[in-house]
């Protein structure tokens, strides 16, 4: 029992460390909403400040000082040089932004000390104490009760003083803050300066304990991480309390792993944050993200169009260098740059195309290799036998890794797979009963049908392997860019809830492009693997996964031949002989991490998204006439309209009764009851905050809520927005929700395709040029967008955006259209254009429109009949000349004032017009 409680002691000091991280976390992503990768690195560049001070004899207590002032000024410095120039960025580039900061501190901390841990003299008192009959020293009692004081302190500051509440006004409202005198940046800067000082005390404490080196102060990071989301990012005290709660269970994983259950997982402890991590967000996370989640631009993608003109030379050329040219030395970097290009091509789907950041690939291509690996050496299995099953592998990993995905999005899915690599490191790669430690797997030489390609004995033939399975896979991501399945996954990147109105299976999206990443992935790993007669597993760690997105950004995320370019950045790959040749080998990593903050700073679209926009320029101003013609080809057919306007043909009634929506206290729709029919046009008034979104929301699956919505019979309650969105129930939003990185005409495709399986598979091998059909070419000359198809959505004036979003929806071909303030920010002739068109629709199309207007005149015009909403409760059901002399609604517009009431009544213009005023 007294070994339980040591252990349990033990296990709150490293606990107490992991707060001091966790909070140095929550500080950073209360002012920048971002996730700091580089926080251990931090603390890892302060112990090597305690290491530099010893060696120049400078008196502890200085060094101490010194070191910790460290974390100060390069949180200073982060805020300066990389967060003010990225303040509007999206989360996921921040983030991307830090583990370029990551990579930058530790290759300075390697060229400058090495890779062997450095020792430090211990500077806290190391005489024991007995408590509840368990011996501890007294430094873990202090480090303890650092980190609940300061815990506290944060705790207070951030509630109580100015300080604190500005930082939680610069994440709510940037421009308010200003208001009241407060500098934004200065605030953020203060924040950083706060987060580096708390990551360098970490350090410092940790430093006499464990040693200075990488490996050891950047695994402060996972379970800090996990703390801090076990805080939801934001209280100090939950977090330190999570912190607290991994470092007891940590260690007494470690005490009873002497038990037999557990003793075959004798690194399960360190997998312990993993797990909490992935128990925390799916149980946390949402679906689909809610109303306000804002989405960020991403970088841009390429067209993924195959131009054999240029595809075929360079194929050739790279084939004679390879085969004929170059000296062997050469050939293996080329190797190594093209086995790194097919790695870093499973980010360009994942991250480029469906905007999910993954720092956990080469751990998950390695499961697959091993797997192949083991079939080959232990059971004799034919290699492309035994490659498909580590293939197939993929596919079930790529699932798990994406199940969090399907309820977590951003940075915090990084997290998660960080933990994952972090986790398969720990459990698999460091077993070396699984992987033949430094010894690896015999796997002996490849062939294929007799054809012999290993490294070894044929440097060429792997080259060339490698080359043509980066041009297949290549080919094969250019496919899905220009297919269905490639704008679901685009269509969720951009944005998830609009994806979901119009059908997308948000979930399977996510999973299908995990799924083909894994793949990917996986077949560069077994490529690493077979490199050599002995398979290792070694370098299959972490921090690898993190060059590859590394690589992945500064090639251009968006572009497969930016793969190419960013496999020239592999250790051992051409950019690397390069330098090495310039006799700056050393410096690879350094270079690395620089120029990935450079690419997110300056040139967020990376080597390939830029050199393509110049040339690009330089193509248009040397032959216009060309651009022009080009531009005059639209990529997407469209079929011709038919006869009358389509519709689903029959007439079906959406029933609604005792619909509720409660968020807390707030009862947002109060048991609304109305029917609507094919062809009928349902107005829906009511002042700001009435539940008239939420009514949409609840109607379309985007909040839960209670009682029955039916379709012709059919109960909605309890399916998904992309099931009711099929079924014809389709909706639109009121700040548009276009997707940005799609054409206009791919915006139509989306809502209008009908993806399957086959149709989905077959496109990656045999892409056709995609048609707009069903309703969709009739919403195109409705809404007169034909001229526009090929242009980006950003490129229409505010009201033709407007009109893309309707006629987005309307390409679904929907039975029941809910629209959500269609009129806002337009113009009169726009607004009469509008009306005469919710009448075609309704009458022309048979859509029963349901309408939401603060454009009174507008909506009474239109609309059969309206239902007017007052704090979620229907005040009126009637027909517009009822609704507008009804006592109840007017006074919902003009408040308990009896005699303005009588006054409103009979007075219709009048009333309109108070209407909107309040309403707006
Ligand atoms: N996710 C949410 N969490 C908590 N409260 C919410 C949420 N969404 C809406 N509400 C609350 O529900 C009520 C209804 O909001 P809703 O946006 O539906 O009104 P509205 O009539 O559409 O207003 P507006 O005309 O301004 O768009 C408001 O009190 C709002 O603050």
């Amino acid at each position: 029992m007294s070994n339980a409680i040591h252990f349990a002691i033990l296990g709150m000091a490293s606990g107490g460390l992991y707060a001091l991280m966790a909070l140095g976390l929550i500080v950073v992503h209360r002012t920048s909403g971002a996730i700091n990768f580089a926080h251990g690195a931090i603390a890892v560049t302060a112990g090597y400040v305690l290491v530099y001070c010893e060696s120049k004899s400078i008196p502890i207590l200085v060094s101490v000082v010194l070191a910790i002032l460290s974390g100060l000024v390069l949180g200073v410095l982060i805020q300066l040089l990389v967060m003010t120039p990225l303040r509007n960025a999206s989360t996921l580039t921040k983030a991307i932004s830090t583990l370029g900061i990551l990579v930058v501190l530790q290759a300075s901390a390697q060229l400058k000390f090495g890779s062997q841990p450095q020792l430090v003299e211990s500077f806290l008192p190391q005489n024991g104490v007995t408590i509840f009959g368990a011996y501890v020293t007294v430094d873990y009692l202090i480090m303890l009760a650092i980190a609940l004081v300061l815990a506290a302190v944060l705790w207070v500051v951030y509630r109580r003083t100015r300080f604190g509440l500005a930082t939680t006004a610069v994440s709510d409202n940037e421009e308010a803050l200003g208001t009241l005198g407060w500098s934004s940046t200065l605030v953020a800067r203060g924040n950083w300066a706060i987060a580096g000082t708390l990551a360098a005390l970490s350090g410092v404490l940790l430093a006499p304990t464990t040693g200075v080196s990488l490996p050891s102060m950047t695994s402060l990071l996972l379970p800090a991480l996990a703390a801090a989301l076990f805080g939801r990012l934001s209280s100090f005290p939950v977090a330190t309390l999570g912190a607290l709660l991994i470092g007891v269970i940590q260690s007494e994983l470690t005490f009873y792993g002497q038990a037999p259950v557990l003793r075959d997982l004798p690194n399960l402890p360190e997998a312990v944050p993993f797990l909490l991590i992935i128990v925390i967000l799916v149980a946390r996370g949402k679906t689909l993200p809610t109303r306000d989640f804002v989405e960020s631009r991403l970088p841009s993608l390429g067209s993924g169009r195959v131009r054999l003109r240029t595809l075929l030379p360079a194929v050739l050329v790279a084939v004679l260098l390879i085969q004929w040219m170059l000296p062997l030395e050469w050939v293996m970097a080329t190797t190594s740059t093209l086995i790194a290009g097919i790695i870093v091509l499973s980010l360009v789907l994942l991250i480029g195309y469906a905007g999910q950041l993954s720092l956990a690939q080469l751990s998950i291509g390695g499961l697959g290799a091993l797997v192949t690996a083991r079939l080959v050496a232990s059971a004799d299995w034919p290699l492309p036998l035994a490659v498909l099953v580590g293939l197939a592998v993929a596919v079930p990993v790529g699932i798990l890794v994406g199940l969090p995905a399907v309820r977590t999005r951003g940075a915090t899915l990084a997290v998660v797979t960080l933990g994952l690599a972090a986790a398969l490191n720990s459990l698999v790669f460091s077993t070396v009963k699984l992987t033949g430690g430094d010894v690896g797997i015999d796997v002996g030489f490849p062939s294929l049908l007799g054809f012999e390609f290993d490294e070894t004995t044929y440097p060429r033939r792997y080259a060339l392997v490698a080359l043509a399975l980066f041009v297949l896979v290549g080919i094969a991501l250019c496919n899905l860019r220009r297919s269905g399945l490639g704008r679901w996954m685009i269509s969720v990147r951009s944005n998830e809830r609009a994806a979901a109105s119009l059908g997308v299976n948000v979930v399977g999206a996510k999973l299908a492009a995990f799924v083909m990443s894994s793949v990917i992935a996986t077949l560069g790993a077994i490529l690493v693997a077979f490199r050599f007669p002995n398979a290792l597993f070694t370098s299959f760690e972490p921090f690898q996964s993190v060059n590859y997105v590394v690589q992945s950004v500064i090639g251009g995320v968006g572009f497969v031949p930016g793969a190419a370019a960013g496999g020239m950045l592999e250790p051992s790959g051409l950019g690397s002989k390069a330098i090495h040749s310039a006799g700056l080998g050393d410096w690879l990593t350094l270079v690395g991490g620089l120029l990935l903050l450079l690419t997110v700073i300056f040139n967020p679209d990376g080597m390939v998204g830029s050199g393509l926009e110049q040339a690009r320029a330089v193509k248009r101003k040397l032959f216009p006439a060309k651009a022009s013609s080009h531009a005059a080809k639209s990529s997407i057919a469209v079929q011709s309209v038919v006869g009358d306007a389509p519709g689903r043909g029959e007439a079906k009634v959406l029933a609604v009764s005792g619909l509720t929506v409660q968020f807390g206290a707030v009862t947002a729709v109060n048991g609304v009851d109305f029917e609507l029919r094919s062809g009928e046009v349902l107005g829906v008034i009511g002042p700001n905050g009435a539940g008239k979104t939420t009514l949409i929301d609840a109607l379309t699956g985007y909040v839960p809520s209670k009682g029955s919505v039916t379709l012709d019979g059919e109960q909605l309650q309890g399916t998904a927005p992309h099931h009711r969105s099929r079924l014809g129930v389709i909706r639109s939003f009121q700040s548009l929700e276009l997707f940005e990185d799609l054409s206009v005409g791919e915006n139509l495709l989306v809502a209008s395709e009908k993806l399957t399986f086959r149709r989905a598979l077959g496109a990656m091998f045999w892409p056709k040029r995609p048609a707009l059909d069903g309703a969709a070419p009739a919403a195109v000359q409705e809404f007169g967008l034909g001229d526009a198809l090929d242009g980006a959505p950003g490129d229409l004036s505010y009201g033709q955006r407007r009109l893309l979003a309707i006629s987005r929806a309307v390409a679904c071909n929907p039975t029941v259209l809910l629209l959500d303030e269609p009129a806002a920010g337009l113009d009169d002739v726009d607004r009469q254009a509008l009306k005469a068109l919710v009448r075609r629709l309704s009458e022309s199309w048979g859509i029963a429109v349901l309408l939401i207007e603060h454009d009174v005149d507008l909506v009474m015009s239109v609309s059969d009949r309206i239902l007017a909403l007052n704090f979620g409760t229907v005040t009126a059901h009637a027909s517009p000349e009822e609704v507008r002399r009804h006592p109840e609604v007017i006074r919902s517009y003009l408040g308990e004032d009896d005699a303005a009431v009588a006054a409103g009544d009979g007075c219709t213009r009048g009333t309109d017009e108070t209407m909107e005023r309040s309403a707006q």
